[in-house]
Order: structure tokens, then sequence, then C-alpha cells
């Protein structure tokens, strides 16, 4: 029997943890601030953040929105950032992507202070990554491991083959992976749209995460009898329901599933993670920040 692992009853497990975090900073006299900055009409990314913002309401986390037009230059966006960095009740900075292409979205991350760069984004955090000493590990990623352990699934010694280069998600799970540590020992190989026989690659593996952002290039064909698969991609589809699209991920999932030991759905996998470990880690910077302790697991 494949086992489907529950991403939303992961994630709650996860925000029970977060709020115990949120009443310990309270008794100190400490308001956990996550400011959200969306520069963008997608509605995908307008979706993204107005859940984030909601799961701050409902954990008591401050959550505090600023919203730039597209057409706005780099230096307004560059403005609010620096503004966000100096207002000591934000503990937390989150640029959601992508930016339009006139801002050098790389160039924003670097002026978000490394401490409150929630994401895990800043240049800083991700060479504190890959020398294996995270501060704040990447949300996605990090979900990624927690629904791993969930699902009792060891890493250790384990084959990965990851579908995607990202600086989300491809890079920071594959060096989260290959580490000295719990959740990790894994001999990684990243693929990407260029890679030669993919297919092959993606049957050699015990664990394949799909995180190309392109549907249901994962099939059951490209999976070995017993892997694990780690789907990482939302992606709308037009279809004739209420909202006008469906969600459909990386991996076609029937035939995937017939194949898999464990795999994650969409909606309902790794989704409902990655807004979890945003509140962890918001808890956490402001833990870093004040100097008042959390039990994070
Ligand atoms: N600054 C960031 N930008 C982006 C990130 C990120 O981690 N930081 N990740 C993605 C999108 N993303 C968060 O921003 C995200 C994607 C999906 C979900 C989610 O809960 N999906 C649900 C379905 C939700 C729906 O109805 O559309 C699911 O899979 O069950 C949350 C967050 C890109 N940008």
């Amino acid at each position: 029997m494949t086992h489907v692992i529950d991403g939303n009853a992961v994630a709650d497990r996860i925000r029970d943890d977060v709020q115990n975090c949120v009443t310990a900073l309270e008794d100190e006299g400490v308001t956990p601030g996550l400011a959200t900055v969306l520069m963008s009409d997608d509605p995908a990314s307008e979706t993204y953040v107005s859940m984030k913002q909601r799961a701050c309401d409902e954990l008591g986390i401050e959550g505090i929105h600023r919203k730039l037009e597209p057409e706005a230059s780099a230096d307004d966006l560059l403005e609010t950032v620096i503004e966000l960095d100096g207002d000591p009740t934000v503990h937390g900075i989150l640029l959601q992507m992508p930016v339009p292409d006139h801002v050098d979205g790389t160039n924003a991350l670097r002026h978000v202070d490394p401490l409150k760069d929630v994401d895990g984004f800043h240049p800083e955090n991700v060479g504190r990554l890959v020398a294996g000493d995270p501060r704040y590990k990447p949300c996605t990623p990090h979900g990624i491991q927690k629904l791993l352990e969930a699902a009792d699934v060891d890493t250790d010694g384990s084959d990965v083959v990851i579908v995607g280069r990202s600086e989300i998600v491809g890079k920071p799970i594959a060096n989260l992976l290959i580490q000295k540590a719990p959740g990790g020992n894994a001999t990684v190989t990243v693929c990407h749209s260029r890679t030669n026989a993919l297919a092959e690659k993606t049957r050699q593996a015990d664990i394949v995460v799909a995180a190309a952002g392109v549907p249901e290039l994962v099939d059951g064909s490209m999976i070995g009898a017993g892997a694990v698969v780690i789907d990482v991609g939302v992606n709308r589809i037009d279809a004739e329901t209420e909202k006008g699209y469906e969600l459909v991920g990386d991996v076609e999932f029937d035939s995937a599933r017939e194949k898999a030991s464990v795999i994650t759905p969409v909606p309902g996998g790794v989704g409902p993670m990655t807004i979890a470990m945003l509140l962890y880690n918001t808890v956490a910077a402001a833990s870093i920040q004040t100097g008042v302790p959390v039990d994070l697991p």
C-alpha cells in the first residue's frame, strides 16, 4: 500500500509547536512580527501572501503587509525593504517571489537584514546553509525534510534525484540532503530541463523530488518500484471549476502512486509545509533578535 503523506496534518503539528513559541515570546513581552512584501498582480502570489498573513493572524504573529505595484521601481522596493529592516517590531521580512523582470530580485534580497531573512535567501544565509551551519533553512526544503521525517523515510545513504535547480527549492534541498546531519547524508543528483536521459536517472532514485514547475513532468514510468516521491509543483491549470483552474503537481499522481511506497499529493502535500516553516522561521527570528529562548524541534 502506498503511503500518501498528509501535508496538512504535519503542518498542523508544526503550527502547534510554533504556537507554543509565540506564547513563550508573549510571556516575555515580545510579539513576533512578519512583514510580507508583494510586488506583483499574479493571482497565485496574491493567494500565497494572503495565506501567510492569515496564518500569522491565527497564531498571534503580527502580520504587516506592503503591496507595491508591479510597475514600481527597483528603488521603491529597496526603500520598502530598508524601512522594514529598521522597524524593531518586524522580526521577519519576506519578499514574495517572483518579482517583475525589471527588478533585480537578488539585489533586493541582499538588502534584507540577514537576521530578518526568514526565507533564508540572503547570500549570508545561503552561505551558512552551504557551509553546514544554517540559520534559517529555506521554508519549502525544510518542510520537505519534516515531511520525510514524519513518514519515517531515512535519507541516510539514499540516492536522491532532484528535478529542478531553483534558488527556492532545488539548490537548497540538495544542500540540506547532503549535510552530515539527521535528515541528510544522502547522495544527491540535481537534474533540470537540459538533463540527458532524465527518466533513467529518476528511475534509479530512492527518493525523487520534483520541483521543476512543469505540470505532470514526472510520471510513473520514471519512478522505480518502492521509491519515495515528493511533489513540489503547484501549477494552476485552466479548468471548469468554481475558481476557473485546478491545481496539478509536477508529478502525474495516479501513475506515480502505483510505483511509489510514499508520495505527496497536490494540493495538501508540500504546499502547507512552506507556510508552516515560514511561521517556524519567524519565531526563530524573533527569538534570535530579542534573546528570548524558544523551543523549536
Ligand atoms: N519569498 C518566497 N516566494 C515564494 C516561495 C517562498 O517560499 N518564498 N515559494 C513559492 C510559493 N509559496 C510560497 O510563497 C507557496 C506555494 C504553495 C503553497 C500552498 O499552501 N499550496 C496549497 C494550495 C494553495 C492554493 O489553493 O493555491 C497546497 O499545495 O496544498 C503555499 C506557499 C513561490 N514563491
